[in-house]
C-alpha cells in the first residue's frame, strides 16, 4: 500500500458560534478561502438579506411561511429564533457531504449546536468566539454598517445571553488578532481530521504497513 494514501473518514461538523460582532463569519470566510475538502452550510433565515449578502451564497432567504413549510418538512437538522428571526440547517446538503467524506463549516448560535450535540455528537467539534471586550464588540457592529443602532442594541443585550454558552463548545477563541485567530481555527481543522477515532479504515492501513513490514524483515 502506498504510505501517501489518504485514509478515508467521514466528514467533521465544524461549528463556529459567537455573539454577534465577534468575528465568526469572518474567521469561516477565510478558512473556506483556504482549507480543501471543506464547505459552507447554507442556512435558510426569515432575516431581510443585507446590502452585501447574496441570496444562495451567504443565506437562502425565505419568507415565514416557507420556513415553516420546510421546518415541518423535517427538511431542517435544527433551527432556532436568533434576534427575533428565524434560521434553520438544511439537512440533504449536510448529510450528503459527510458521507462523502467532506467536512461542513458551520455558523449558527448556541441553540442550532445543542441540536446538533444531541443528535450528531460524533461528528461534531464546536467553537466558541469571543470580543476581546465589550467595547471593542459595539465598535465591530458599528463599523460593519449594515445594520440600524437598534439591530445594534438588541444585538449587544443579547450577547450578555449568548457568552455564558461559550462553556458548552469543544474550543474557545479570543478573537483579539484577527490573523492569529484564524491560524488557530485552522489548527482545530486540523488536529480534528487526524484524530485517529475518525480514520475508518485505519486499521487496514495498519496491517498492509505490518505485512510489507514482515516482507523487509528476516
Ligand atoms: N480580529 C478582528 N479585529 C478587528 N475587526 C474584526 C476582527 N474580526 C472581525 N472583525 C470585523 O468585525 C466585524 C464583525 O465581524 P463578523 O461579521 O465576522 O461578525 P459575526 O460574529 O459573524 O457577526 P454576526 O453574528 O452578526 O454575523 C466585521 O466588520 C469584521 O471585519
Ligand atoms: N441555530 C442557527 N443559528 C444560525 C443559523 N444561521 C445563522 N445563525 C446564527 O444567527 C445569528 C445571527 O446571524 P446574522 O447573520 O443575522 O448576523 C448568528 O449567531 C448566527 O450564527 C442556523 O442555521 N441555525
Amino acid at each position: 500500500m502506498n504510505a501517501n494514501i489518504e485514509i478515508a473518514r467521514r466528514g467533521i461538523m465544524l461549528i463556529v458560534s459567537s455573539p454577534s460582532g465577534a468575528g465568526k463569519t469572518t474567521l469561516t470566510r477565510n478558512l473556506l478561502d483556504k482549507e480543501e475538502n471543506v464547505s459552507l452550510s447554507i442556512s435558510v433565515t426569515t432575516r431581510a438579506r443585507r446590502t452585501s449578502e447574496i441570496d444562495g451564497i451567504h443565506y437562502k432567504f425565505l419568507s415565514r411561511r416557507q420556513f415553516e413549510l420546510m421546518r415541518d418538512g423535517g427538511e431542517l437538522l435544527e433551527w432556532a429564533e436568533v434576534h427575533g428571526n428565524f434560521y434553520g440547517t438544511p439537512r440533504e446538503p449536510v448529510e450528503t457531504a459527510l458521507a462523502e467524506g467532506r467536512d461542513v463549516l458551520f455558523d449558527i448560535d448556541w441553540q442550532g449546536t445543542q441540536q446538533l450535540y444531541n443528535s450528531m455528537r460524533q461528528d461534531v467539534v464546536s467553537v466558541f468566539v469571543l470580543p476581546p471586550t465589550a467595547e471593542e464588540l459595539k465598535l465591530r457592529l458599528e463599523r460593519r454598517a449594515e445594520d440600524t443602532q437598534e439591530i445594534i442594541a438588541r444585538r449587544l443585550k443579547n450577547a450578555a445571553e449568548e457568552i455564558p454558552h461559550w462553556e458548552e463548545y469543544d474550543y474557545v477563541l479570543v478573537n483579539r488578532d484577527l490573523e492569529k485567530s484564524f491560524i488557530r481555527l485552522r489548527g482545530i481543522l486540523t488536529a480534528e481530521r487526524l484524530k485517529r477515532v475518525r480514520k475508518e479504515d485505519i486499521q487496514d492501513f495498519v496491517d498492509h504497513l505490518l505485512s510489507d513490514l514482515k516482507t523487509l524483515t528476516p
